[in-house]
């Protein structure tokens, strides 16, 4: 149980096809994110009343928070299709042209991890989202030629967890930008039981505020650990999930009372204890703790400091006053 991981997103996890089927498809079923709902209800009727496409949306935050199935809910709510791809599984320009020139006017195009797009592919992007013209070179040396040809007007839906890594001519052609915060406690309190009702499984008050605290703000992570207690409570108490096996369930996944887990223990112990509290690099974290930096930097980080476990410095991570009293504590109760 010590290396199961409730967190990481980065990583596949084979339960994909759970995660879609516990998708919200129309906006009013999307819980919580009520400004970007309240626009993009109102971009999304303005497109509709005017039979144009939708402006190109740019969706930005940390993983998990419901991106793929905020594009999928654009597209059901403007009646069209949506094509599915990401960043780096389009290797070349002509790939890319190939999927623009095969939409139908309107469709919506969704590219998950749009910074990873290789920039050779990026700028094919460039006159096809400003004036729906594919511009493309054909042929090699003095057979080369250039093409435009026009494609129907579409709209792009990119997603990003890092969106400081976009090249501005890319991020200046979307229209709308759209930054997802993490949930209050009170939304992941109403995701959690939805996703309950569609298990047809029964969870009490109690239970669902301990998971609602313990899913760091994230639909992604409430939903595995829900599925994650409904184990136990299958196994150990009749399907049904109380307080006792929520808690019993959420230790043994080793997730603390903030919805901390094992790695971030572990980033927070090698700031306090190996560099004395920082400031230390993200790179030599992740060295010492042995996880990639790209991880620490998209997953753990941004939660530790919105937390106030973590400031960032110019010299490097430090760890909080909040973070030394925990922390501290923590470990003298364990050396008792
Ligand atoms: N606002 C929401 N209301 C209800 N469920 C949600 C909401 N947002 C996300 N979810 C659920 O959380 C899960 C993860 O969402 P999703 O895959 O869309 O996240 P994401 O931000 O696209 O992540 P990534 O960027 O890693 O792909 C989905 O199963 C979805 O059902």
């Amino acid at each position: 149980m010590e290396d199961e991981r409730i967190v990481d997103d980065l990583q596949h996890d084979g339960e994909e096809h759970v995660e879609g089927s516990l998708r919200p498809e129309y906006l009013h079923e999307y819980i919580g994110q009520q400004k970007i709902k309240n626009n993009l209800k109102v971009f999304i009727d303005a497109a509709k009343l005017r039979e144009e496409s939708l402006d190109h949306v740019l969706l930005y935050g940390p993983p998990g928070l419901g991106k793929t199935t905020l594009a999928n809910i654009i597209a059901n709510e403007l009646n069209v299709n949506m094509r599915n791809i990401t960043g780096p599984s389009i290797e070349r320009p002509g790939d890319l042209a190939a999927i623009l020139s095969s939409l139908q006017p309107g469709d919506v195009l969704f590219i998950d991890e749009i910074h990873r797009l290789p920039r050779v592919v990026e700028e094919v992007l460039y006159s096809a989202m400003e004036d729906f013209i594919l511009d493309i070179v054909v042929g090699q040396g003095e057979e080369a030629r250039s093409l435009r040809i026009d494609i129907p007007p579409f709209t792009l839906i990119g997603a990003t967890t890092r969106v400081g890594s976009l090249s501005s001519p890319l991020r200046d052609r979307f229209g709308v930008h759209l930054r997802l915060e993490y949930y209050d406690e009170q939304s992941l309190q109403t995701i959690i039981l939805r996703t309950s009702e569609i298990f047809n499984i029964e969870i009490s008050e109690q239970p669902l505020e301990a998971l609602a605290k313990r899913s760091r703000g994230t639909p992604r992570i409430a939903n595995r650990l829900l599925r994650r207690v409904r184990d136990f409570a299958q196994v150990e108490n009749d399907n049904v999930i109380d307080l006792t096996i929520t808690n019993k369930a959420l230790t043994l996944l080793n997730i603390d009372q903030y919805g901390l887990d094992h790695i971030d223990h572990k980033i927070m112990n090698c700031i306090i204890e190996q560099y004395n509290g920082g400031p230390v690099g993200l790179n030599t974290i992740a060295v010492s703790i042995g996880e990639e930096t790209i991880t620490l930097e998209d997953v753990y980080e941004p939660y530790l400091i919105q937390k106030g476990f973590i400031e960032r410095t110019t010299r490097g991570r430090r760890a909080t006053q909040f973070a030394h009293q925990y922390f501290n504590s923590l470990n003298n109760e364990l050396r008792k």
